[in-house]
């Protein structure tokens, strides 16, 4: 079980995220909404100990999850990646595995074969040899999506996967989060608008600085909730 206590951010003395708490059961795919800055993926991030927490503890199974990181998968935004960083799609996955094999020992045949698996469930191996540069936005969400699978890990932390993706590549995310989910593999996805929120979840957090709700899709998706996180700005509600 992954538990978050307590859980506040500031940058600068500006508060980003503030007395977040939540708790996830293994098996579930969870998402995280809210409007823009409600501080999503710096809840993500002070999660993974990239930016620190000015309060909160994070533990998996009991222990600090700093420390176990390796059982974490994070995919950033596709804006924070350098897409023309000179790297083969092969070998972005690979990276996955070089905790395992090292940086300077040649990828075991195991790694060779969990490289190619990965690729091929997200439809592209035929593209292990071309330059990530050269792949369309949802090619790119695949291709991490794949170095992700590819570290074997039990969390998945995805910040706005969905965003720049065509339909072909939002349908193989969402089989893969199917698959992990039945792996007993849990997955926290920041989702970016309200039209996400597709009835796969089990779960939902809906925040701004704060937790507004928690629970289940009807429970969260509230007009009162929906009020409260979004002010009256929404006009729309899909899904
Ligand atoms: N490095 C930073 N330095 C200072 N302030 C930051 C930094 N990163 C984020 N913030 C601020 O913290 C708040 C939360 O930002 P965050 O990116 O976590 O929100 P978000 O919910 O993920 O938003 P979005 O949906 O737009 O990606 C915002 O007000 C943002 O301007």
């Amino acid at each position: 079980m992954l538990e978050v206590l307590h859980l506040a951010v500031n940058y600068r003395g500006v508060c980003a995220v503030e007395d977040v708490s939540f708790r996830l059961e293994a098996g579930q795919l969870v998402g995280i909404i809210g409007p823009n800055g409600a501080g999503k993926s710096t809840m993500l991030k002070a999660m993974l100990g990239l930016i620190p927490a000015s309060e909160g503890v994070i533990r998996y199974h009991q222990r600090s999850l700093k420390d176990q990181l390796a059982r974490v998968a994070y995919i950033p935004q596709r804006s924070q990646i350098d897409w023309d960083y000179p790297i083969a799609v092969k070998n972005v996955v690979m990276m996955a595995r070089t905790r395992h094999t090292g940086w300077f020992r040649s990828p075991s045949r195991y790694s060779q074969e969990v490289v190619k698996s990965a690729l091929m469930r997200v439809g592209m191996w035929e593209f292990k040899d071309r330059q990530i540069g050269e792949l369309s936005g949802g090619q790119q969400q695949r291709v991490f999506l794949a170095q992700a699978l590819a570290q074997e890990a039990e969390l998945f932390f995805f910040d706005e996967p969905f965003v720049g993706v065509d339909k072909k590549t939002e349908a193989v995310i969402f089989k893969v989060f199917d698959e992990l989910k039945h792996q007993g593999k849990t997955l926290l996805v920041v989702g970016h608008e309200l039209g996400e929120v597709s009835r796969q979840y089990d779960r939902f957090l809906l925040i701004n600085k704060h937790i507004i709700a928690e629970g289940t899709r009807s429970q969260v998706m509230t007009a009162e909730n929906i009020q409260k996180a979004y002010g009256d700005n929404v006009i729309l509600l899909r899904g």
